[in-house]
C-alpha cells in the first residue's frame, strides 16, 4: 500500500484524535511534530520514520486511521531533552505539543496546542545549548548583487545586519558561524554546501521590505528605523524583519529583551577569508575538533559568558587601533595588580550565565534555579565594582600607539615608547565596565526576599518561595506542616478510643490519608472506620475526620503551589523592566573575565603588549606560536620584519623545518594583537591591518564539486582579487597540485603579482628553489629559511629562521626519518641524481626563471625544412634542388 495514502486521505476519514494531529501538523509541515501523548511525545506518518532513523528507535505501528496503519515512534516526556538535543545537532526543527485541556472534562481528544517550536538556531533552554557557544539564527535576502545579512543571538538578545557583496557569502558565514541560516526558497549559493548550517527555506514573499520594516517598527515601538541606519535599506529590512518573526513564532512570545538593531560597517573589523579562519584554526581545528585551537589554548574564562565572548573577539579582529587600546590597558592594569585580578576571578566562580538568565526571564521560561543564580550573580557586582575602582587607583598605563612619522622602532628599542596618541584618559579602560556592574537595589532586594537560598529544580513541586514573602502562602504551608501534629494527636485518640495498641495514622502520595491496622486486631475497629484498602498483612481505613483533614492539607497544598507560580510569574514581571540592567551587567562580566583570564595567561607565557603604529610594517622579534609553543619543551622563537622596503618573504626549508609553523604563527601574533589581546612574542609592532588571507595546506570541496587543485586556485584568486597593501598574506606552496612547472610558473607568477601589484605584507613558503631568484628582480622581496643540519646521516631542524635561501630541500632526509623503507629512499636517492643532471644538461640549473621568462624562440623556417630532409631518400637531382631552396630560406 502507498504509504502517503492516510495522509492523503480526506480528513473527515481519520480517528478523532488523527484528525486533530494532522490539523496542527499542517501548521508545521517542514519540522517535527512531538505529539504529547501521556508521558510520551510521539511521532506520526513520515515524521515517525524519520525520527527513528536519525534518533535510533523503534518504528511501529499504533492502530488504524482512513484505513491504514499509523506509523509511529515516541520518546518518554521525561527523557525528551536529550532526544531534542540530538535532533538539533542534526540539523532538525522540532515543535513540541503539549496537551493543554483538562482530560476529566475533554469530551473527545484532549485539546492540544503547539507551546514552542526548537530550532537550530532558536534555542534557549540550557539543556540544550552549548556552555561555550553561541546559537546564532541568521537570515539572508538577495538582492540585485548584494545580500542582505541579519543574524540574532536569541540568548542575548543582539541582533545585526549587515550589506554585503554575494561573493563575500563563505567569508561572512564562516565569521559568524550561524546554527541556522532563514533563506528563500529558491536561493542558491556555492557557499551553502556546509552541513553545520541548518538552512530553513521560508516563502519567498516573506522576505519583503515592507513587511520587515512593519514588523521590526512594531516590535521597537518606533515610527522608522532611521536610529538603527536600517530605513534606506530595503534588503536589511527584509531579512531582519523575517528574522525577527521567525524567532518570535518559535519562542511563541514577543522577544521584549531585543532591544535594539546594530548595522554592521565594513571597516570595524579585520576581514578573514573563510580559508584564513579555518586554516589558522581559530576555534576549530582542521578535523573539525574543539582543541587544540587558538581559543582553546587563550580560554581561561571562568564563566561561558567570558568564553563566548572570547570566541566572538578572536574572530572579530579590531580594524582600527584605538579600538584596541582599552582592553589592552585593561590587561596591563590587571597584570600589574595581580591581586585584584585574583580576586576578581574568584569571585567570577559565583556567577550564573546572566546572559541566559535575562533572555529566559524575557521569554518567561525562567526555572527556580535561574532566579537563584541571578540572585546570587547580581550579589556579586558591588565587590567586583570595588575590585575595579581599586584598578582605577592603580594608575593604568595608556597602551602605545606610534604615529606614522616614527616608523617601525629601531632594532633594540623597547616594544612601548612613551606614546603620544590613543588610549584616553587613564581608567577608561574599565570604567565602562564599572558602570554597567550596577543593578537597582529594589528588585534586587524583592528577589532576595522571595526566593529559598536553594529553591528546589522544578517549581511545579513547590519550594521555591521563601517564607516570610507571602502571608497566603505561609498560612497554607502551615496547614500541611501541622499535619504532622494533627496525626500524632488523633493516632494517640485513636489508640485509646479502639484500644488497638499498634494502629498507626498516615499519608502517602498514593492512598492519601488513612488509619492501619493490623488483620489480626481488624474487628476491633469502630464502625465510623470506612475501609480503604486491603493489604496482605493489614487493613487500612479513612474516617469521616480523617478525610475532612485530607481535604484541607490537600487542598492547601494544591493551593500553595498555584500560588508559588502565581508569585514566581509575578517576579519575572518585577524583573522584567530590568532585563537592560542585566543583559549590561552580564556583558560586562563577560568582559571582566576575558580580560582577567588574557592578563593571567599573558603573566605566565610571557606575553607582551603589542604596538599600534600608522606606518606600514610588521615587526617580530622572539614570535611563538601560541598553539605549538605549549605543546613543546623548546619552542625556537624567530623574528620577522616587513617594511616598505621588505614587504614579501619566500619562506624556503626542508619539509618539516617549521616553514607553517612561522608563517601561522605570524597571522596569529596579528590577529591577536588586533583583537586587543598580548601576544606571544619579546616585542611586536603592528602597522595597518585590513584583512588576513591564508592559502595553506591543501583542502578539497568535494560537495561543493571542486578538487583540491580547484580549490588552491579559486582561493589564491581571491587574494589576488581582494588583498591590498595593507592586507596580510600568507601562502603555502602554491601550485603544488598541479605538474611541476604549471605549479612553478603559477606560484611563480602569483608572487610576481603581489609583490608588483599588491605589495601586501606577505610571507610565501614554497618548495621551487627557483622563486628564490625573485628576491635578486624585486627589491622588496627577501628570502629567509628555516634552518636544519645534516649530522650522523640524520637531519636535525634547527626551526630558527635564518636570511638567505634555504641550500637544499632534504625532502629524502625527511623521509627516511619518517620510515619510509631503505630500498625506497635508496631507488629515490639514485632517481634524484639522475634527474639533476638531466636538468643541467636540459635547462641549466636554476635560471628557469632568471628573468621575466623569455619566450622559447621560435625554430628557424630554414632548419624546419633541413629537418624535415631524409638524405637516403633524396636523388642527387633533388637534394640540389633542396639546397638551392634552403638558401633561399636564409
Ligand atoms: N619554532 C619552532 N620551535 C620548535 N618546534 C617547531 C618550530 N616550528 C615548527 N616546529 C615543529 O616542527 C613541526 C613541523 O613544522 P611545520 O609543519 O611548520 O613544518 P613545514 O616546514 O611547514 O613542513 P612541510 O613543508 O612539510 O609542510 C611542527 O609540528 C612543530 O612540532
Amino acid at each position: 500500500m502507498n504509504k502517503l495514502d492516510p495522509l492523503n486521505a480526506d480528513l473527515a476519514q481519520h480517528t478523532p484524535m488523527m484528525q486533530q494531529y494532522l490539523r496542527i501538523k499542517a501548521e508545521h509541515p517542514h519540522m517535527l511534530l512531538f505529539y504529547r501523548m501521556g508521558d510520551f511525545y510521539e511521532l506520526f506518518y513520515d515524521d515517525a520514520e524519520r525520527a527513528a532513523r536519525l534518533l535510533d528507535i523503534t518504528l511501529t505501528t499504533r492502530g488504524q486511521s482512513a484505513g491504514a496503519p499509523i506509523r509511529m515512534a515516541g520518546v518518554p516526556f521525561h527523557a525528551a531533552e536529550q532526544y531534542l538535543a540530538k535532533l538539533i545537532k542534526l540539523g532538525e526543527s522540532v515543535a513540541i505539543c503539549e496537551q493543554i485541556g483538562d482530560p476529566k472534562t475533554a469530551k473527545g481528544p484532549i485539546e492540544r496546542k503547539v507551546v514552542r517550536i526548537v530550532t537550530p538556531g532558536t534555542l534557549t533552554d540550557d539543556a540544550l545549548l552549548e556552555q561555550k557557544r553561541d546559537a546564532i539564527l541568521m537570515a539572508l535576502a538577495p538582492g540585485r548583487g548584494e545580500l542582505g545579512l541579519a543574524w540574532l543571538v536569541l540568548t542575548s538578545g543582539r541582533l545585526a545586519a549587515k550589506r554585503i557583496a554575494p561573493e563575500r557569502l563563505a567569508g561572512e558565514l564562516a565569521r559568524i558561524a550561524p546554527a541556522e541560516l532563514l533563506l528563500p526558497e529558491d536561493f542558491e549559493h556555492p557557499a551553502l554546501h556546509s552541513d553545520k548550517i541548518a538552512l530553513t527555506r521560508r516563502p519567498v514573499w516573506q522576505f519583503d521590505a515592507e513587511r520587515g520594516h512593519r514588523i521590526l517598527t512594531e516590535h521597537f515601538g518606533t515610527r522608522d528605523l532611521v536610529a538603527f541606519g536600517c530605513e534606506d535599506a530595503p534588503l536589511l529590512q527584509a531579512a531582519a524583519g523575517l528574522l525577527l518573526d521567525y524567532a518570535r513564532q518559535t519562542q511563541q512570545t514577543a522577544l521584549p529583551h531585543i532591544t535594539g538593531l546594530s548595522l554592521e560597517q565594513d571597516g570595524s573589523f579585520v576581514a578573514l577569508d573563510a580559508a584564513a579562519r579555518r586554516t589558522l584554526e581559530l576555534t576549530e581545528t582542521l578535523r573539525g575538533e574543539a582543541a587544540p585551537t587558538l581559543f582553546s589554548e587563550l580560554d581561561r574564562c571562568i564563566t561561558g559568558m567570558g568564553s563566548r565572548l572570547l570566541k566572538t573577539w578572536l574572530h572579530h579582529p579590531l580594524r582600527q587601533p584605538q579600538a584596541r587600546l582599552p582592553r589592552l590597558a585593561a590587561i596591563r592594569g590587571l597584570i600589574e595588580a595581580p591581586q585584584v585580578a585574583l580576586r576578581l576571578r574568584e569571585m567570577l566562580k559565583g556567577m550564573s550565565d546572566l546572559e541566559r538568565i535575562a533572555a529566559r526571564i524575557a521569554l518567561k521560561s525562567a526555572r527556580p534555579r535561574d532566579l537563584s543564580g541571578l540572585r546570587d550573580s547580581l550579589r556579586l557586582l558591588p565587590g567586583l565594582r570595588a575590585e575595579l575602582a581599586n584598578l582605577f587607583s592603580q594608575n593604568l598605563p595608556t597602551p602605545a600607539f606610534i604615529p606614522a612619522q616614527r616608523g617601525l622602532p629601531a632594532r633594540g628599542e623597547g616594544a612601548n615608547p612613551s606614546p603620544t596618541c590613543g588610549g584616553g584618559r587613564e581608567g577608561d579602560a574599565v570604567t565602562h565596565l564599572f558602570t554597567r556592574l550596577d543593578f537597582p537595589a529594589e528588585p534586587l532586594a524583592e528577589l532576595i526576599a522571595a526566593i529559598r537560598p536553594e529553591p528546589s529544580v522544578v517549581l511545579r513541586e513547590g519550594g521555591v518561595i521563601n517564607d516570610g514573602y507571602s502571608a497566603e502562602l505561609d498560612e497554607l504551608r502551615a496547614i500541611q506542616a501541622n499535619s504532622g501534629d494533627f496525626l500524632m494527636q488523633m493516632e494517640a485518640r485513636e489508640r485509646e478510643r479502639t484500644g488497638i495498641a499498634n494502629l498507626r495514622v498516615e499519608y502517602n502520595k498514593v492512598s492519601g490519608f488513612y488509619i492501619e491496622v493490623t488483620r489480626a486486631q481488624a474487628d476491633k475497629v469502630p464502625i465510623d472506620y470506612h475501609r480503604r484498602q486491603t493489604l496482605k498483612n493489614v487493613e487500612r481505613y479513612i474516617t469521616p475526620e480523617l478525610k475532612a483533614f485530607e481535604d484541607k492539607a490537600l487542598s492547601a497544598n494544591e493551593r500553595a503551589l498555584m500560588l508559588e507560580k502565581q508569585l514566581f510569574d509575578g517576579l519575572l514581571d518585577v524583573l522584567m523592566p530590568h532585563i537592560g540592567a542585566i543583559q549590561a551587567a552580564a556583558a560586562a562580566v563577560a568582559e571582566l573575565d576575558v580580560l582577567a583570564a588574557q592578563a593571567q595567561i599573558a603573566d605566565e607565557r610571557r606575553y607582551v603588549e603589542p604596538v599600534f603604529t600608522d606606518a606600514w610594517g610588521i615587526d617580530i622579534r622572539g614570535g611563538r606560536h601560541p598553539v605549538v609553543e605549549t605543546r613543546t619543551d623548546s619552542f625556537i622563537a624567530n623574528n620577522l620584519t616587513l617594511t616598505p622596503s621588505r614587504r614579501m618573504l619566500i619562506v624556503t626549508g626542508p619539509n618539516m623545518g617549521g616553514k607553517s609553523t612561522y608563517m601561522r604563527q605570524t597571522a596569529l601574533i596579528v590577529l591577536m594583537a588586533c583583537c586587543g589581546l598580548y601576544v606571544p612574542a619579546d616585542s611586536a609592532t603592528i602597522g595597518p591591518i585590513d584583512q588576513i588571507f591564508t592559502r595553506i595546506g591543501s583542502s578539497d570541496d568535494l560537495a561543493g564539486g571542486r578538487s583540491t587543485f580547484m580549490v588552491e586556485m579559486t582561493e589564491t584568486a581571491q587574494i589576488l582579487h581582494g588583498a591590498t597593501e595593507h592586507s596580510l598574506v600568507l601562502l603555502d606552496e602554491i601550485g603544488r597540485g598541479t605538474s611541476t612547472f604549471d605549479g612553478m610558473a603559477l606560484a611563480w607568477a602569483c608572487a610576481r603579482q603581489l609583490a608588483e601589484k599588491t605589495q601586501a605584507y606577505t610571507l610565501f613558503a614554497t618548495h621551487y628553489f627557483e622563486l628564490t631568484q625573485l628576491a635578486q628582480d624585486y627589491k622588496t622581496i627577501a628570502n629567509v629559511h628555516l634552518d636544519a643540519v645534516e649530522s650522523g646521516g640524520g637531519l636535525v631542524f634547527l626551526h630558527s629562521v635564518e636570511e638567505g635561501p634555504a641550500s637544499q630541500s632534504y625532502g629524502i632526509q625527511v623521509a627516511r626519518l619518517a620510515g619510509v623503507p631503505g630500498a625506497v629512499i635508496a631507488a629515490a636517492k639514485r632517481k634524484l641524481t639522475q634527474l639533476e643532471n638531466q636538468q643541467v644538461i636540459e635547462h641549466g640549473q636554476g635560471d628557469l626563471f632568471a628573468s621575466a621568462a623569455p619566450a622559447e624562440p621560435e625554430p628557424h623556417p630554414a632548419l624546419e625544412q633541413l629537418a624535415a630532409l631524409n638524405p637516403d631518400e633524396l636523388t642527387p637531382k633533388a637534394a640540389l634542388e633542396a639546397l638551392y631552396e634552403l638558401k633561399k630560406r636564409l
